[in-house]
């Protein structure tokens, strides 16, 4: 584990040289730490196209929606002979997030989900697993005869993504490949909502076991809303899992507009604390929001400028540590906020990934805690039985810094880690 360690004033990510903590375990011994995940394996195949070929195809903009096996290989075809594939990479968004976090954290994650059994070099599986960090996981995958799942992301002149996703054998996971004692022994559980729209599918069940184990087992149960489309379709079922199962759910402003049908971000987001104990809420160009409970006689006041907008004074008490609302015996809702880091990067090619990004930075601080109150149970820092290492805040920041990664590496899996060091950030990093 690579553990977010020293602190700068402004910036947060990991930085492990010189860090008391490292010394601190290096005393008191080690840890492996892990988290896990379920996700409908699938390859995603990047091309650029205009509004006409969604049509042709059938396909409804910016959603995610499967396509048959026929449409998908037309599509195929027509994407090669008009020349409109940029690249082909290994996708889902909770593959995207475990991988993610295994970059980052330098920590393992347990990947659940179906893999071909018989793989031939240069087919979309061998893809999968070579696009993959080494850090995930993958011997507890269900082995199938037939192929995974494609994910065509058609991206049109106005930067939107639209999913046509031929799913191959993806949906087939059963509970009988959802090992109690994995998800027991994780940091969390990593689920997203695409799993849950269809409960005739054996991955429907898969889901639903491993969210009850984890639920039983106080294990953090985090959860990603995949499109707005699909809340709309599931919304009552999806905020009755919430409520019963999730301790973290991550969303975007459409899908918390959806679930909530609230427009504001920060009045869905106070909607939303009364389902789940903590929320990630990306708003694209206009950052990101972490919001929570603590208690709140333990509520710790920011140094920054109190904002005001749906919620007045909403970051007043941004520096807290997030509490499961249970845990709490008087709890406050506590909102936090951050604008793009540095403003986004000069160009940015597709946002594919960027919210999947910042969720793997918040996973890596939970896990962190995890590690941190395993090596050092006595310590201060666990009085509580806080779900983060960190404040909302430090947090705030983290997340917003693999998001602008994501951007900037152009890839919803991050080929390298946060810099030790970042250049030149003093003079430029406000400024802008
Ligand atoms: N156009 C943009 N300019 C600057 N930052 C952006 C932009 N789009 C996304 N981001 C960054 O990426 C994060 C996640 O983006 P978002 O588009 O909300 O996620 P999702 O891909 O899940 O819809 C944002 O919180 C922000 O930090
Ligand atoms: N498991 C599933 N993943 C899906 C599905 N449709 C799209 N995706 C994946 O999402 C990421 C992009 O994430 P975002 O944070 O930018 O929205 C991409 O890599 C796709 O593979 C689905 O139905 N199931």
């Amino acid at each position: 584990m690579k553990f977010p360690g020293r602190r700068k004033i402004k910036h947060y990510f990991p930085v492990n040289a010189d860090n008391r903590f490292d010394r601190e375990s290096t005393t008191f011994g080690h840890v492996n730490t892990y988290i896990c995940g379920i996700d409908q394996n699938m390859v995603d195949i990047y091309a650029h196209v205009d509004d006409s070929a969604l049509a042709d195809f059938g396909l409804t903009k910016a959603a995610s929606q499967w396509v048959d096996i026929d449409t998908a290989n037309r599509l195929y075809e027509f994407l090669q002979e008009s020349g409109a594939i940029d690249n082909q990479y290994a996708g889902g968004t909770i593959g995207n997030t475990l991988h993610n976090y295994s970059i980052l954290a330098d920590d393992r994650s347990v990947q659940f989900g179906v893999m071909s059994q018989n793989i031939r070099v240069g087919d979309y599986a061998y893809g999968y697993l070579c696009n993959t960090s080494s850090k995930v996981d993958m011997t507890f995958l269900q082995p199938v005869e037939g192929a995974i799942g494609r994910c065509y992301t058609l991206i049109t002149p106005d930067g939107e993504r639209t999913f046509g996703i031929n799913p191959g054998s993806m949906n087939d996971l059963s509970q009988a490949f959802i090992p109690e004692h994995v998800i027991t022994g994780s940091s969390a559980l990593v689920l997203c909502a695409y799993t849950l729209g269809d409960d005739s599918l054996p991955i429907y069940h898969a889901t639903r076991k491993a969210a009850k184990i984890a639920r039983e087992n106080g294990i953090p149960v985090v959860l990603t809303l995949g499109t707005s489309m699909l809340v709309e379709k599931i919304r009552e079922p999806l905020k009755q899992f919430i409520r019963d199962h999730v301790t973290l759910v991550a969303m975007n402003e459409e899908e918390a507009q959806a679930l909530t049908g609230e427009t504001d971000p920060l009045l869905a987001c106070e909607a939303i604390l009364d389902l789940a104990d903590m929320l990630l809420l990306t708003a694209g160009p206009e950052g990101l929001y972490l919001c929570g409970h603590t208690e709140t006689s333990m509520a710790r006041e920011t140094d920054n400028p109190i904002r005001s907008a749906g919620i007045s004074d909403f970051n007043r008490y941004e520096f807290s540590r997030p509490l499961r609302r249970a845990d709490c015996d008087e709890p406050m809702k506590i909102y936090s906020h951050i604008s793009p880091y540095m403003g986004g990067p000069e160009k940015i090619r597709n946002t594919n990934g960027a919210g999947d990004g910042a969720l793997s930075a918040v996973i890596h601080d939970i896990a962190a805690n995890h590690f941190h109150r395993e090596v050092l149970p006595t310590s201060g820092k666990h009085e509580r039985p806080w779900l983060t290492y960190s404040s909302f805040s430090q947090v705030c920041k983290y997340a917003n810094r693999v998001s602008y990664e994501v951007l900037a590496q152009s890839s919803p899996r991050l080929s390298r880690a946060l810099p030790e060091r970042e250049d030149s950030l003093e003079e430029s990093y406000w400024e802008r």
